[in-house]
């Protein structure tokens, strides 16, 4: 006995799939303009047709299963037919005004940020961002990470990413990954290519990568500094003044001395201090489970009692967390049991929402009376 198939709702279909986010605009198709023909034949194959902001885009595969589950889900329908096509030039340009116009005025006012920082280079501050970024967005937050260690970023590879920000017209969306929007100058050079940038130049990019770059609406940014208190690091605090130095430390009394200076200039900008990490605390034997301190013990410790503020978190040395480096997978995501996991997780969820103090600044007020 033939059965009669139920009509689907087309309304309803529309609407299933006009809901999908862009992945990294992270807003639904149709608000975007970006869902074209949404049909249903009588077998119930949905055809759906998506117009992608650049014809290479690099998320096509993640809207095309989006884009099923939604329609999938919608009685009646058995099939699914996703094509793609590109918005218009004058749609692009459309989009990306709108755009401008729905981001905050200035990034920050709703959005906590988080300088890491440390004193010298190696001591696993990038490591470190990575992974807390991944983890905060495991917590269900929006996250970003602006690998601001122009010089020595390592972004890309923690992230495994070997692609280009989509641009539309002028305006750069994060890379996203494992949850978390992403933006590197190594995004913006070719492989192995220096970055020559100095000064005035350095500061206009670092400008741009919060004012033309779709963040979007974040809780929590996460800024990979470079390492040490210089230019890059002054004009970010000088764009993110409520910026609050998360410092990054081995138990070395030699990274610890250094990292002390990190903090200074932070007591010196008024800067909050969020606490310290004290990374590669210790090797334990995958064999036997013995502890060595192989780079001396109590930095973080010291270095937390010398600024006032919490030693927040002690991650242990561990091959998990090399080999997730080398293998662009962060690893809280991949191995998300190996002890530095742990210890990276248990940090996002210890750390603390600081507020700059205003005491001692000067307030754009005046005495009425
Ligand atoms: N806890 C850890 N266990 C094992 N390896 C680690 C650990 N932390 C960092 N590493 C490794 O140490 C190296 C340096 O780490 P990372 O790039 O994060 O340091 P960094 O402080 O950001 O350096 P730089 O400022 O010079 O870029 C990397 O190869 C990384 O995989």
């Amino acid at each position: 006995m033939l059965t009669r198939r139920a009509a689907v709702d087309q309304d309803a279909l529309r609407e299933a799939v006009g809901a999908v986010r862009d992945p990294e605009i992270h807003r639904g198709l149709a608000e975007l303009g970006m869902l074209r023909d949404v049909t249903t034949d009588r077998r119930g194959t949905a055809r759906i047709a998506v117009a992608l902001t650049t014809p290479s885009c690099p998320l096509t595969d993640r809207l095309r299963a989006d884009v099923t589950a939604a329609a999938s889900a919608v009685p009646g329908v058995s099939g699914v037919e996703v094509s793609f096509t590109t918005l218009s030039e004058g749609e692009r340009l459309a989009l990306a005004r709108r755009l401008r116009e729905q981001q905050p005025a200035r990034l920050g006012d709703d959005t906590r940020v988080y300088a890491v920082a440390s004193g010298k280079g190696g001591v696993g501050k990038s490591s470190v961002a990575a992974n807390l970024a991944v983890a905060l967005a495991r917590e269900g937050k929006r996250v970003g990470l602006l690998d601001a260690d122009v010089w020595g970023y390592s972004v890309p590879q923690l992230f495994g990413i070997r692609r280009s920000p989509v641009a539309l017209k002028g305006l750069m969306l994060p890379v996203d990954a494992h949850g978390v929007r992403l933006m590197s100058v190594g995004f913006l050079v070719g492989d192995g290519e220096p970055v020559v940038w100095r000064g005035p130049m350095l500061h206009k990019a670092l400008e741009q990568f919060l004012t033309d770059v779709h963040w979007g609406e974040l809780d929590v940014l996460l800024l990979d500094l470079p390492p040490g208190t210089g230019d890059v690091t002054l004009s970010l605090l000088e764009l993110l003044p409520q910026a609050a130095l998360l410092a990054v430390t081995t138990p070395q009394v030699s990274a610890q001395a250094v990292a002390s200076r990190a903090g200074r200039m932070a007591a010196d900008l008024r800067m909050p201090l969020a606490g310290v990490v004290e990374n590669m605390s210790e090797l334990v034997c995958d064999g036997c489970g013995e502890s060595t301190a192989l780079f001396g013990s109590g930095g973080g410790q010291r270095l937390a009692d010398e600024l006032g503020t919490e030693l927040l978190a002690r991650v242990p040395l561990d091959t998990a967390l090399r080999r997730a480096g080398d293998d662009g997978v962060p690893v809280v995501a991949g191995a998300p049991d190996a002890p530095s996991a742990l210890a990276l997780t248990d940090l996002a969820a210890r750390l603390p929402v600081v507020r700059r103090s205003l005491s001692g600044l000067a307030l754009p007020l005046s005495v009425v009376r």
